[in-house]
């Protein structure tokens, strides 16, 4: 099968004032179907940048991006918006739902606007939330908003979930359940899902755990089986 994205050689340097900062250093690396990725490193070291390219936030400053074949370094704005409103769900650390919102019109204000989502409802049955629908997010635990956020970003049905440090803010049993939820996901609608995470305890859950340093990735080892989220070690 060919890879969902395909990067060659890319390079990102943010200038600021009279310093440039070189966040990827020429990675390399391909993304497969069904995959579910952990993205380790320390801080600094350029995960949220390739991140953030993968998800067509950002673009590199040299190199290419391909995403099933179509090239999303030489596209323009539009390509780009095109390719986030239709292919990419993203979760990150702070869940940004809306407060005036319940679980179910905060998702589907995501998929009122997409080509062929699912029901809010269903996305909310696959995050265990099918009895909070009707809650604000203040009435909501931070596990269980991110779980709304979560349904938020796999309604339409992407591709591609990247997650940004998606369990920085909860404690280990709500992250427990968050985790839980995104790797369901992955199994059940074969979604491509990227994690970002500073919790290598978190790696047993990955078909592929990748580790970047100073923007570039140095080791990447796949695991012979997934461990199932409530039996890691942390
Ligand atoms: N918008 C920006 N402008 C300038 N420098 C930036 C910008 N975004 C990131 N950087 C720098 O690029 C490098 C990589 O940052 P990045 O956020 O990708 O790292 P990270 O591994 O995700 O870090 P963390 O784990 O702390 O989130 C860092 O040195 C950072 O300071």
């Amino acid at each position: 099968m060919p890879p969902i994205f395909e990067a060659q050689a890319l390079r990102k340097v943010y200038h600021t004032g009279e310093l440039d900062v070189v966040a990827l250093h020429g990675v390399d690396i391909q993304f497969h179907s069904s995959e579910l990725v952990v993205l380790l490193g320390a801080s600094g070291s350029g995960k949220s940048t390739l991140l953030n390219i993968l998800g067509g936030l950002d673009t590199p400053t040299s190199g290419q991006l391909r995403y099933k074949g179509w090239d999303l370094t030489g596209g323009d704005e539009r390509t780009l918006t095109l390719f986030r409103r239709n292919c990419v769900g993203f979760v990150f650390q702070f869940y940004n739902l809306i407060p005036s919102l319940t679980a179910r019109e905060n998702v589907a204000l995501i998929t009122d606007i997409s080509r062929d989502p699912m029901k809010p409802e269903e996305a909310l049955a696959l995050v265990n939330l099918e009895h909070r629908m009707d809650h604000f997010p203040s009435q909501l635990s931070g596990g269980e908003q991110q779980r709304v956020a979560i349904a938020r970003a796999i309604a339409k049905k992407p591709e591609v979930l990247l997650c940004d440090e998606p369990t920085g803010a909860l404690d280990v049993n709500t992250g427990i359940a968050v985790l839980d939820a995104v790797e369901r996901i992955n199994r059940e609608l074969g979604t491509l899902t990227v994690i970002i995470t500073h919790n290598a305890d978190m790696a047993g859950m990955a078909d592929r755990v990748l580790n970047l340093k100073d923007g570039q990735i140095v080791s990447s080892h796949r695991n012979e089986q997934r461990v199932p989220v409530s039996s890691l070690k942390w």
